[in-house]
């Protein structure tokens, strides 16, 4: 795939770059470990002033960011302005609780036969981020904040489609004070990630993305011996049961499935529903999904802008077609319009069978598939029918079944009468083939720590537990 800046709404190439020959990467990583000897030796309060000024600038810069990112990947301005707010919100808050999540941990001293024993969280060096292009800041700001402020090196790989907001993001970070090297922009292909990671002094990595791309990570992580955090694809199930206010339903699963133009790992995708509210469901659902406006994604009234690339596009109108062939049944949607840009329109599809593609594929577009269910049984069956688990969402005013759904639901994320959401405070991820490892919340910056445990015997010099945070 070529390095470029393609606009989705017109199919225009704007920009195209070389990817770096193999002695720029070969110094970008030396600068990446000689910056990480720096950065552990800086202590966090300043850290969170370079974390801080981040966020200054990224607030400061903010409608130019977002349209760059809207030229780039097509999601709407409006979305591209909330996405650089909540970058500079998980600054903040990393710059606010790095202290607290890497202060040393007290352990119980005497039941190991102990004067002191104690956690103490240190930096690994610099850690490979591979990030895909659907939030092409968050996927990185998610990553990058915890990192540094553990006392980390960054060093991106981003998806070859949004060049220009990777490149921004190397200069964001430089021109809030990291050391120079902290952070560390290359434009390569995806060739180029073994080698990088096959490098000694690249600690661990990092990856948002397909499936694909996380298994071949592991595969060379594992033979390197190196951490990796995987976040990979979702087709997180929405449940509505009888007891749902439906209005409040249908209106957050058409905002949960058409978030980002349907492009989220975390976007609900199938839609599974007791037979009780099925049709009263499924009509203000394809209802809603038909009202949304389609169309110039910088344009204030668009809800619904571009796919990111034609292959994706064309990707998802397979999925619906080979649905449509085998049986199911379209409620609205279904044909992508006319003209330039690659555009596809809010699409409901029921009647679905296992033997279409729909039922065990993620569909990465504003398509949703709908399923009629007669029992919690059943639901929790469909619901969990899939490699998948990084989402969930459940609609339910019966507090029994509130229950029984954070716990049947097999998926990192369980999302109650509301749809899945990622916010720095609490852990994100996934199980089963959505990958493995936290990100945000103390779990996220501890991925990349070295947990290390202080034992300390008889006549030991005093130092200790409690209060140290590099
Ligand atoms: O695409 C997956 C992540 C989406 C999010 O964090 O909101």
């Amino acid at each position: 795939m070529p390095i470029a800046t393609t606009n989705p709404a017109t199919g225009q190439v704007l920009k195209t770059y070389d990817a770096m020959p193999d002695e720029e990467i070969d110094a970008a990583i030396e600068r990446a470990d000689l910056a990480y000897r720096q950065l552990r030796g800086t202590t966090v309060d300043q850290r969170g002033r370079w974390l801080t000024a981040a966020a200054d600038l990224l607030e400061a810069d903010r409608d130019a960011t977002a349209r760059l990112m809207t030229t780039e990947m097509g999601k709407t301005y409006a979305a591209a302005k909330a996405e650089v707010t909540k970058c500079a919100t998980a600054c903040r808050f990393y710059a606010a609780n790095a202290a607290a999540f890497l202060a040393d941990e007290p352990a119980d001293a005497p039941a190991v036969k102990a004067t002191r024993a104690f956690v103490r969280y240190q930096p690994i060096g610099p850690v490979l981020a591979v990030m895909p292009w659907n939030f092409p800041l968050w996927q990185v700001l998610r990553f990058a904040a915890p990192a540094l402020m553990a006392g980390n090196t960054g060093l991106l790989k981003h998806a070859s489609n949004v060049p220009q907001t990777a490149l921004l993001l190397e200069d964001l970070f430089r021109r809030a004070g990291f050391p120079e090297g902290a952070f560390t922009t290359l434009l390569v292909g995806s060739d180029a990630v073994d080698r990088i990671l096959s490098d000694p002094r690249v600690r661990a990595a990092t990856l948002t993305g397909s499936e694909r791309a996380g298994r071949s990570i592991a595969q060379i992580a594992g033979r390197e011996l190196k951490k990796t955090v995987l976040e990979l694809g979702g087709s997180d199930p929405f449940v509505v049961m009888p007891s749902a206010d439906l209005d409040r339903a249908a209106e957050v699963a058409t905002t949960a499935r058409c978030q980002n133009n349907g492009q989220s790992c975390i976007a609900a995708k199938r839609f599974i529903v007791h037979t009780d509210v099925f049709d009263a469901f499924a009509e203000r659902f394809a209802a809603n999904m038909s009202a949304l406006r389609v169309g110039d994604p910088m344009n204030d009234d668009t809800d619904v802008g571009p796919l990111a690339s034609e292959g994706g596009r064309d990707e998802i109108h397979a999925q619906v077609r080979d649905a449509v062939d085998r049986g199911a049944t379209v409620l609205c949607g279904g044909e992508p319009p006319a003209g330039p840009g690659w555009y596809y329109p809010p699409t409901v599809v029921t009647d679905l069978t296992p033997q279409m593609r729909m039922w065990g594929e993620e569909v990465f577009g504003p398509v949703a598939g709908l399923y009629r269910v007669s029992s919690y049984d059943e639901a929790i069956e469909v619901a969990n029918g899939t490699n998948f688990g990084l989402g969930s969402n459940a609609w339910t005013r019966d507090p029994d079944e509130q229950e029984r759904f954070a716990t049947d639901l097999d998926a990192g994320n369980v999302f109650v009468n509301g749809m899945t959401t990622s916010f720095p405070e609490l852990p994100f991820g996934g199980v089963k083939n959505s990958g493995y490892g936290r990100e945000l919340s103390a779990l996220g910056m501890r991925e990349f720590c070295n947990t290390k445990t202080v034992w300390v015997g008889e006549g030991a010099a005093s130092a200790g537990a409690g209060a140290h945070a590099e």
